[in-house]
């Protein structure tokens, strides 16, 4: 088993993270069960922070809350002074609710609606990480109605391929998101922006793609980003106080990845933005990250239970468990791996390939396609790791399944941070038809 944080397996041959047995949480809260590891949440967030103090730079990690957001882990991320990045009311909420410094929330999204950028201006956030034209025009609306300033960030298109699946590399020409930089568009938005008495510009954002395993596309991002800068210093005097480069930094979910360390992306970005500050003769401009599966990813691990097992001789042997695409979206929507292991008996040697099949009613519905393990029966526990990024938080109801609780891990303790939904959770907004009258 490949070591996760505080992951291992103890003397009766148990999976424990952060001290506590699996099979202990299993009794107590059910699967299937999301289970995450403090300890590497707080050693991963460290990693970040100290690689910009090293270097004694200017900067905000903001964690990206889209990857797990609830209000536990939203406290968490205060905790670890963090700053932090929404992209929907319903993530700003959260945030709030749990105490956040307002001046630390970072505003992301293509389509901020009136009533979300009306909810944060009241809330008196850091920054909006400015989107399009639209945003600005109601940016420039609902601040007047306020008679509130407003932080700015201009989010543009880099023009920059990660190396990642289609759908979730974001910094290309072709994106929905951001200000396109070869037509002339972000050019024209710093000059609103500039305009606004309301508006601070701030700097610029932007964001390559997500699960990046070298620094290459970063530096060029850095690149791309400051030949820009020096057109809009020499049109409009204009020089930037922050840098925001985004986030996704890769992880390894299977031996086929090979994420660098934090403190090498975070340097080889540090060494770019320096080298082009001096070029274009400015003042080194703050650098802000917004990590999100880096941060959680690895800390995050799925316990599942297994239940009915179907054998096609020379064909495939499928394993069943009490979960599936309904709280873990990515191997159905990204084709992405995953490793797991039998975690009440980790010390058995494997002795057969398996199919990992979730329980929805889709072909689709698989979390695993081949795995080594020992021979498997109903009532095993099956522990996936690296689920603690963009599970929960893409998680669903298909199928009338409700979500998973989740609990925290650290130091032998267990706190349930996310109840189980019930399947009364599942019906309360529907209404009743009898007759015509809808209650
Ligand atoms: C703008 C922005 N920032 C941050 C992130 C977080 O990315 P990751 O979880 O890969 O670090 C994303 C998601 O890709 C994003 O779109
Ligand atoms: N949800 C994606 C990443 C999208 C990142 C947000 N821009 C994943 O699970 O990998």
């Amino acid at each position: 088993m490949y070591r996760h944080g505080t992951s291992r397996i103890n003397d009766q041959g148990h999976l424990e993270i952060g001290g506590v047995d699996v099979l202990d949480l299993k009794k107590q809260f059910g699967t299937p069960l999301y289970v995450y590891d403090i300890a590497l949440i707080t050693e991963r967030a460290n990693e970040f922070v100290q690689a910009f103090k090293k270097r004694n730079i200017k900067a905000q990690v903001a964690y990206a809350s889209k990857a797990f957001s609830c209000v536990a882990m939203v406290q968490l991320a205060k905790e670890l002074d963090l700053s932090l990045d929404v992209v929907s009311g319903g993530e700003l909420h959260t945030a709030l609710v749990a105490g956040f410094p307002v001046e630390r929330i970072h505003f992301h999204g293509n389509n901020k609606s009136y009533s979300e950028i009306d909810m944060a201006v009241k809330a008196e956030i850091g920054c909006f990480v400015v989107d399009n034209f639209y945003e600005i025009q109601l940016l420039k609306e609902i601040t007047q109605k306020h008679n509130k300033k407003v932080s700015v960030l201009l989010r543009i298109t880099p023009g920059v391929e990660a190396h990642t699946h289609d759908y979730i590399s974001t910094g290309q020409e072709d994106s929905k998101f951001g200000f396109d930089l070869l037509s002339g568009q972000a050019l024209e938005a710093v000059q609103q922006v500039e305009d606004h008495e309301f508006l601070q510009l701030l700097g610029v954002h932007c964001h390559i793609g997500s699960q990046i395993f070298e620094t290459t596309g970063f530096v060029m991002a850095v690149e791309k980003v400051f030949s820009y800068l020096a057109e809009w210093k020499e049109q409009l005097n204009y020089t930037p106080q922050v840098v925001n480069l985004g986030g996704g930094f890769g992880i390894r979910y299977t031996k086929e990845d090979t994420p660098l360390p934090v403190s090498q992306y975070v340097d080889a970005t540090i060494n770019a933005v320096i080298e082009q500050s001096e070029k274009l003769g400015i003042e080194i401009p703050e650098i802000w990250i917004e990590p999100g599966r880096s941060l959680v990813g690895d800390a995050g691990t799925t316990l599942y239970t297994i239940g009915a097992k179907k054998e096609i001789p020379e064909v495939r042997h499928y394993l069943s468990v009490d979960g599936g695409m309904t709280d873990n979206l990515r191997p159905a929507l990204y084709q992405a791996k995953y490793e797991a292991i039998l975690a009440n008996r980790a010390n058995e040697v494997s002795q057969e390939t398996y199919s990992i099949a979730g329980k929805c009613c889709e072909s689709g519905d698989m979390l695993i396609w081949d795995i080594s393990l020992p021979f498997g029966k109903p009532g095993d526990t099956l522990a996936v790791f690296c689920t603690g990024a963009y599970g929960y938080s893409m998680s669903n109801n298909y199928n009338r399944i409700p979500r998973p609780a989740i609990v925290f891990v650290e130091n032998g303790k267990a706190t349930l941070v996310v109840k189980r939904e019930t399947y009364e959770d599942l019906i309360q907004y529907d209404l009743t038809i009898k007759g015509n009258n809808i209650i």
